[in-house]
């Protein structure tokens, strides 16, 4: 990682360091692809840059510091691409939930969960013959893979998608398009952000600070802006965002979470180098994924 940092990193590390010192803890929530991982054609070739682990693995292991990893994967798919067992992570687009050892599920998602199986089906067939579209079931949600399709197909994919969703689950499931892929999941009142709100209200105390670089992740972002900093990772574009810094790669995202284990960490407000903080217990919302 010898790459000279961009403006954009350096004006994170500058925003960090000031913000670290108002706070005694740190949450760390973190999309995966495109922010840990660099993105590739195929999704199952996805991994962590080893940089990013072996940070995130010193970091988890801080008194002080909090690490969530918030993805639109499922749960278990993340969790093993990531591969620190014991660190919180919120997968189907924060859908599921694992902290301190414990899955939980939302609701909802569980009662809908026959309409994303019978749309899997439907969406299989519809595509069976469409060159490089890929439809994955993730459990809770489901997504259709267009990136190794010819770009001109991409409209005709969206929309054929959009119909099926409407003819399976017209009031129970939405469609959003993301980077070279349609996101179908559940109608409820729930993202990437209600996760990072909810962890955030187990630790008072804490600076949260959000990761990530596709539209799924603006509610992690919106979720932070009042009292942390979201960090949108990638090249600059026209959309609209509420992450207030910036990263130009994942290769920048190493390098950052190597700051924060190097320097980060020791910016925090009367940090105690022994011993543990209690963790708050769950807040009691009642929108929380439950356990099962
Ligand atoms: O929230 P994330 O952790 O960023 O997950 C979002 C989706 O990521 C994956 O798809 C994306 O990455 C693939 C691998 O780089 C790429 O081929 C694809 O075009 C991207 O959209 C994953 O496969 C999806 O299930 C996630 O929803």
């Amino acid at each position: 990682m010898s790459d000279p940092r961009s403006d954009a990193f350096e004006s994170t590390v500058e925003t960090l360091s000031s913000r670290l010192a108002d706070h005694e803890e740190l949450l760390l929530c973190t999309d995966f692809d495109g922010t840990l991982s660099p993105i590739v054609d195929d999704p199952d070739a996805a991994e962590i840059l080893p940089e990013s682990r072996a940070a995130l693995e010193e970091l988890h292991s801080h008194p002080s510091v909090t690490v969530a990893v918030v993805s639109g994967r499922k749960l278990a798919d993340v969790r093993a691409r990531v591969d620190l067992p014991s660190v919180t992570y919120a997968g189907n687009h924060g859908l599921e939930l694992r902290t301190e050892g414990v899955t939980q599920v939302h609701p909802v998602a569980k009662e809908y969960q026959s309409d994303v199986s019978e749309l899997y089906d439907a969406l299989g067939d519809a595509f069976e013959r469409e060159r490089g579209v890929v439809v994955e079931n993730k459990g809770q949600t489901l997504t259709v893979h267009h990136r190794n399709a010819p770009p001109a197909h991409a409209e005709r994919v969206r929309e054929r998608t959009a119909r099926l969703v409407g003819q399976v689950g017209g009031e129970t499931l939405t469609v959003r398009g993301d980077r070279q892929v349609v996101e179908v999941r559940p109608a409820v009142d729930w993202d990437k952000g209600s996760v990072v709100s909810t962890l955030e209200r187990e630790s008072a105390s804490c600076l949260p600070v959000f990761l990530g670089d596709a539209r799924t992740d603006e509610s992690g972002f919106r979720a932070v802006e009042r009292d942390g900093v979201g960090i949108r990772v990638g090249e600059p574009d026209e959309r609209a965002t509420a992450a207030t810094e910036f990263l130009r790669s994942p290769a920048e995202t190493a390098a950052l979470l190597e700051w924060f284990r190097r320097t980060g960490v020791d910016r925090l407000a009367g940090r105690v180098e022994t011993a543990a903080p209690a963790r708050t217990p769950n807040s009691g919302d009642d929108r929380r994924p439950q356990s099962g």
